[in-house]
């Protein structure tokens, strides 16, 4: 008697019973299923793979109305919004063993080992010593300049764009533009000329692109993988526009490379740094004792392109439309500025207490990386927020719950700048724009100068601006669009400097 089943309906139903069976399988056994959440999520990572696709909050729509303070998304995967286990998570006392940054972050950028991807705690430490130090308050003083000179260009292209015929500036055109200008300038010593030429240069729209399709990569891993074989075109395109900005980085940092060589070369070696510093200078510096392979500083610069545009210009944008949107807030703002002094500068503006309300209120409520930031628990496990997570399982953590935390933030959907005034503790446990602990990200000092900047000479340039509503422009527009990064669901932003 034949062994072989050729017929297709039993060939078919042995595939049905084999695919629910490891479903089962999996949801019976696996390590998360003791943690509240809805019963499929027990089963199967689509939910919370769809939510992702269409820009919700996998987290938050899970549990909504009654987010837990842990709650399973998947089964692989936990989320918590308990502070203490935030904090656990996040490393922040130190006492316990790190919860690593997870897989995820290599499919988000492949081929690529930066200070936001790597894993390897060595070669954190590695990129940070070197990078901390210019990143800092104090060592972006040097950069001023520059950020200040790009802050002005973007407000004579907003003013020019609202006199022309179009009566109306797309300001989420201009802040990106300017976003890239100045991440441009502090990587590679030059800016990428948006600004300037009024338009996006191609190797910016690779950019923007990286991170839906990093987004994309990381939800579907194996046919990432496989797609570097047989051409899946979207996946294929994903590999493309990644390789392309790694080419572009690559470029401009040769190009910078040169100038310094040539530099060094005029002044017969007795110059030995670089004459249009960047925050990678000390690896151009003859002296300098640090080695970094040419693919670490590409890695680097491109993350820090991909990591310092975007969030900034969605912080401004949504910043600039929720003042546009109060006029109440606007008034206290401007009343505020009218106290700086004639030809002030950044210093004078670094500690206004209403401004810095207003940046802080703009990223608890838009905050530009809404979504879970995934952690590998360590071997051994541990317990979080009353629930034992075994070890090796991925737990979120997420700014989107805690940040409207109704102790913390009452009435949490209002923009309210003056809840800054009197800062809680439970507030202070609350916000987490940048992340936390070790991970903290590294442009947050960059991206609250820039927040401030453009602040001031945005409401001082501007203080009659409204949102307007000419070419069909309406708060849909405005809608947050939650993928890993959170962007206006309209794409644009359209302000009028007068009513
Ligand atoms: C409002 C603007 C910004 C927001 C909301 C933001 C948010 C974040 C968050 C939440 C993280 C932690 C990610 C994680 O733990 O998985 C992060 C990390 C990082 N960010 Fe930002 N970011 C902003 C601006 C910038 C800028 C301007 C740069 C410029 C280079 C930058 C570079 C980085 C880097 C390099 C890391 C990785 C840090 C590390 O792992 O040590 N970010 N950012």
């Amino acid at each position: 008697m034949p062994l072989l089943v050729t017929d297709p309906v039993t060939i078919l139903g042995a595939l049905v019973f084999t695919v629910v069976g490891a479903y089962i399988y999996q949801g019976l056994t696996n390590p998360l299923r003791n943690i509240p959440g809805p019963w499929y999520t027990k089963f199967t990572t689509l939910p919370s793979t769809f939510y992702v696709m269409t820009a919700k909050h996998p987290a938050w729509t899970l549990t909504h109305p009654q987010p837990g303070p842990i709650v399973r998304i998947s089964p692989y995967e936990a989320d918590t919004s308990s502070i203490p286990a935030v904090k656990l998570v996040h490393n922040a006392t130190m006492k316990s063993q790190p919860f690593l940054k997870s897989p995820f972050y290599s499919t988000l950028i492949t081929d690529s080992d930066s200070v936001f991807n790597t894993i390897h705690p060595a070669n954190h430490r590695k990129y940070k010593r070197l990078l901390s130090s210019p990143m800092s308050e104090s060592g972006l003083k040097a950069f001023l300049p520059q950020i200040d000179a790009q802050v002005r260009l973007a407000m004579t292209k907003i003013r020019e764009e609202d006199d022309g015929p179009r009566g109306v500036a797309d300001v989420a055109k201009w802040f990106m533009f300017l976003s890239f200008d100045v991440i441009g300038e502090l990587t590679f010593g030059e800016s990428f000329g948006n600004l300037e030429h009024g338009r996006k240069n191609r190797s910016v729209d690779d950019f923007v692109s990286l991170g839906y399709v990093g987004g994309l990569r990381s939800m579907f891993p194996v046919i990432s993988k496989i797609s570097t074989v047989l051409p899946i075109p979207v996946f294929r395109d994903a590999t493309e526009i990644q390789w392309r900005t790694f080419e572009y980085a690559e470029r401009a940092l040769e190009k910078h490379r040169k100038m310094v060589e040539k530099h060094h070369a005029e002044s017969g070696g007795a110059v030995k740094t670089d004459p249009k510093p960047t925050v990678f200078s000390k690896l151009y510096n003859a002296e300098h004792e640090e080695t970094w392979t040419q693919k670490e500083i590409r890695d680097n610069a491109q993350v820090f392109i991909v990591g310092g545009s975007d969030t900034t210009a969605n912080s401004m944008i949504y910043l600039v439309w929720a003042v546009c949107q109060h006029p109440e807030i606007k008034q206290k703002l401007l009343k505020e500025l009218s106290n700086l002094p004639e030809g002030w500068g950044y210093d004078e503006l670094r500690d206004l207490p209403y401004l810095n309300c207003i940046v802080n209120e703009t990223l608890r409520l838009h905050t530009a990386l809404p979504c879970g930031l995934p952690r590998i628990v360590p071997p051994g496990g541990c317990e979080l927020a009353g629930h034992f997570v075994t070890g090796g399982a991925t737990v979120t953590t997420q700014a989107y719950s805690l940040h409207r935390d109704v102790e913390a933030f009452p009435d949490p959907y209002r923009f309210y700048p003056e809840r800054w005034e009197n800062t809680t503790q439970r507030m202070k446990d609350c916000i987490m724009p940048f992340g936390g602990g070790g991970r903290t990200c590294l442009g947050r000092h960059l991206a609250r100068i820039e927040l401030r900047l453009i602040t001031a000479r945005f409401f001082l340039n501007f203080p009659n601006a409204v949102v307007s509503h000419k070419e069909g422009m309406s708060d849909k527009d405005m809608e947050m669009a939650l993928y890993f990064l959170m962007v206006p669901s309209g794409h644009r932003c359209l302000i009028q400097k007068e009513a």
